[in-house]
C-alpha cells in the first residue's frame, strides 16, 4: 500500500507561537510561534474555553481587556536586542567613527579625537523600529492568516531597525574582529565577508581576521587565522564559495570562547544557518558568563531560506535564478523526447522555498513537490497517475522536487552529518526510478531524464539582487557590533533592515505555509491537483 508523504501536524492541543508560521504546518512540536493560523485555531483546553490560548510559555486569556497590551509588552521583551550595557552598565559610548564624509578614515590613533560630525544626521536612532507584520487579516480563514486571537485583532509588532548609530561602544583601535563561515556553502558568502571587512575599515579597525573552515578553525591544529583587509577581499565576491572555507561540526562552545580569549577577539561575525546561529548565541552567552566585552553578530546564510521572520536570506534568489537553467534543460529534454518526463531536484532540507519559487519563476513545471505538502506517489490520486494523464494529454511533463520531499518513501538511514543534521535519502533518484517502473508496468513508453543541479547551484556567485542584500547585511552586522549589540542577527523585514535577537529566528526552521498565497499561486501555475 502506498504511504503518504506527510507534513507533520502538531498533535498537541496547545497553541504555541513565535513566528509567522501557521499552526498546522510545522514539523517541530516545540515551536514557539507568536502567531497562530486561525484556520486551525482551537481552544487549547476546555478549561480555557474559546477565549484563551497557550502562547509559548504563557497563557493568554482573550477576555482580559489588557491581553493585547500584555502581548505587545511581552513581544517587545522577546525582541529586545542584547546590549553590552546589560552586563557593563557603566560602559561609556563614544561618538561614532563611521563617517561617510571621509573618504579615508583617520587611522592615526584618533589623536585629534573621533571624526564624528554632530550636524550630520545619517545615523539610525536606537529607538527606530520596523513593523514586522503588515497585513491586517480580518478573518482567520483568509489565506495565510496569522492571527493571535479568534477575532484576528490587529496587533502591532515592532522590531529594531538596523544601521549605524551615533554612539559606539568599541574603540576601533582596540578591536580585533574575526569572521567565520559555517555550515554548507551559499551564494553570497564572499560578498558578506567583503562588506564586513570594508565597513570595519571605515570605522578604523586594523585587526581583522578570518577563521578558516568554520568553527573548526578555532581549534584544529594547523588552521591559522587569515589576515583580512580591503585589499585582500576586493574581488572575492566575483566567485562563489567562501574565501575562508566552511565546515560542519567542530569544537565545543567553551573551547571556541577560550580560543577567542587567547586571540583577543572582541568582535565576532558569524555567517551561517540555524546551527551556526545556535552556536553564535551560545558563544554570546558564554562570553557574557565570563564577563567578556565582546560583540557576537550573526548574518543568516541559508540557501534554503529557512530562517524565521525574514523576507528572504541571501543566496536564495541566486539559487532560484540558477535553478532556471536546470528546469529549462529538463523542459527541453522532456519536450524533445517522445513521452518525455524531466525531473529536477533542488535543495531544501526542511523547506520547499527554492522548489516553489523556481517552479513559479520558470512556468515550465507541471508538478512541484515540497516537504511541507503531503502526497501519494501511487494510487488513483498519486503523482504517477497524474504523470500518466500529462503524458496522455500534453505528451510530456516536468517535475520539480525539493530534496526534503517524500522522505517517508525512503528507508531511514539514521545517519547524521558532523553537525548532527539528519542525512536525507535521495528522493530525486527514488521518484525517477518509481516513474520508470510505473510506466513500464502500465506498458506506456516514457523517457525519463533526471537532473540534480544542487551543488552546482550552491557554488554559484551571488546574483545582483543577492549582491545588494549581502552588502547591506554585511554593513549592518558591523554597525550592530559597534553599537554594542551582541547575540543578534541581521535581516530584511518588509523591505527594511532589522536586528533580531538570535533565538527568535532559529527556534524552528521556517517552512512554506501550504495555506499561503504563494503556495496557492504555485498550484495555480503548475495546475497540479492534490495528491492525497
Ligand atoms: N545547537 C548548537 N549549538 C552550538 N553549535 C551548534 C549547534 N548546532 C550546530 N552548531 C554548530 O554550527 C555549525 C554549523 O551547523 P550546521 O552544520 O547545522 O549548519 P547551519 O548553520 O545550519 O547551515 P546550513 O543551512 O548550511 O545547514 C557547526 O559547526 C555545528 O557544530
Ligand atoms: O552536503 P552538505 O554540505 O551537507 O549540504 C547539504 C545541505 O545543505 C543545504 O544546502 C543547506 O545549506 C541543504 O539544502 C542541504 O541539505
Ligand atoms: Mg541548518
Amino acid at each position: 500500500m502506498d504511504s503518504v508523504s506527510h507534513a507533520a501536524v502538531i498533535s498537541s492541543s496547545k497553541l504555541s507561537y513565535g513566528g509567522r508560521v501557521s499552526f498546522n504546518k510545522d514539523k517541530n512540536p516545540l515551536l514557539r510561534s507568536s502567531v497562530v493560523s486561525l484556520r486551525n485555531w482551537r481552544a487549547p483546553s476546555r478549561n480555557l474555553g474559546v477565549l484563551a490560548a497557550q502562547i509559548g510559555n504563557k497563557e493568554i486569556d482573550f477576555s482580559d481587556p489588557d491581553w493585547k497590551t500584555n502581548y505587545q509588552r511581552d513581544f517587545e521583551r522577546r525582541f529586545n536586542i542584547p546590549h553590552i550595557t546589560d552586563i557593563f552598565p557603566d560602559a561609556d559610548p563614544i561618538p561614532s567613527t563611521f563617517c561617510l564624509k571621509m573618504r579615508t578614515p583617520v587611522m592615526e590613533d584618533f589623536a585629534g579625537g573621533y571624526p564624528s560630525d554632530e550636524e550630520w544626521h545619517g545615523y539610525i536612532n536606537k529607538n527606530d523600529r520596523v513593523l514586522l507584520k503588515v497585513i491586517h487579516y480580518s478573518s482567520p480563514t483568509s489565506a495565510g492568516a496569522e492571527c493571535i486571537d479568534p477575532n484576528c485583532t490587529w496587533v502591532e509588532q515592532w522590531v529594531h531597525r538596523a544601521g549605524p548609530r551615533e554612539k559606539i561602544y568599541f574603540k576601533p583601535e582596540e578591536v580585533k574582529a574575526a569572521i567565520v563561515t559555517c555550515g554548507g556553502l551559499c551564494p553570497g558568502l564572499n560578498d558578506v565577508i567583503r562588506q564586513i571587512v570594508i565597513t570595519l575599515e571605515i570605522y578604523g579597525v586594523k585587526k581583522i581576521v578570518g577563521i578558516p573552515f568554520g568553527y573548526r578553525g578555532f581549534s584544529d591544529e594547523g588552521l591559522s587565522e587569515m589576515p583580512l583587509s580591503r585589499k585582500v577581499v576586493q574581488n572575492v565576491h566575483l566567485s562563489g564559495g567562501s574565501l575562508l572555507g566552511v565546515s560542519r561540526g567542530g569544537p565545543s562552545v567553551s573551547d571556541i570562547v577560550d580560543s577567542m580569549e587567547e586571540r583577543g577577539i572582541n568582535m565576532l561575525f558569524v555567517l551561517g544557518g540555524n546551527g551556526t546561529h545556535a552556536g553564535a548565541n551560545a558563544i554570546h552567552n558564554e562570553c557574557r558568563g565570563r564577563r567578556m566585552r565582546v560583540a557576537v553578530v550573526g548574518v543568516p546564510k541559508t540557501i534554503d531560506n529557512d530562517i524565521l521572520m525574514m523576507d528572504k536570506t541571501f543566496g536564495f534568489d541566486t539559487a532560484v535564478e540558477e535553478a532556471q537553467r536546470a528546469i529549462n534543460s529538463a523542459y527541453i529534454e522532456a519536450h524533445s523526447a517522445y513521452h518525455g518526463i524531466g525531473i529536477v531536484k533542488l535543495m531544501g532540507r526542511d523547506s520547499g522555498f527554492i522548489a516553489m519559487h523556481a517552479s513559479l519563476a520558470s512556468g515550465q513545471i507541471d508538478i512541484c513537490l515540497i516537504p511541507e505538502v503531503p502526497f501519494h506517489l501511487h494510487g488513483p490520486l498519486g503523482v504517477l497517475r497524474h504523470l500518466k494523464f500529462l503524458i496522455e494529454t500534453k505528451g510530456s511533463a516536468v517535475l520539480c522536487v525539493a530534496e526534503g520531499a517524500g522522505q517517508n518513501f525512503l528507508g531511514r538511514t539514521n545517519a547524521t552529518d558532523a553537525s548532527g543534521n539528519t542525512v536525507l535519502g535521495d528522493f530525486g533518484v527514488h521518484i525517477q526510478q518509481e516513474t520508470k517502473k510505473y510506466f513500464k508496468e502500465i506498458g506506456v513508453h516514457a523517457d525519463v531524464k533526471y537532473i540534480d543541479p544542487t551543488y552546482m547551484i550552491r557554488a554559484c556567485r551571488a546574483n545582483a539582487s543577492d549582491g545588494i542584500l549581502c552588502t547591506v547585511l554585511g554593513q549592518n552586522a558591523v554597525h550592530g557590533a559597534f553599537a554594542g549589540y551582541s547575540g543578534i542577527t541581521v535581516g530584511i523585514c518588509n523591505t527594511h533592515y532589522v536586528y533580531f535577537p538570535i533565538p527568535e529566528v532559529i527556534s524552528y526552521p521556517r517552512a512554506v505555509d501550504p495555506n499561503s498565497r504563494m503556495w496557492h499561486r504555485c498550484l495555480t501555475s503548475t495546475g497540479q491537483p492534490d495528491f492525497v
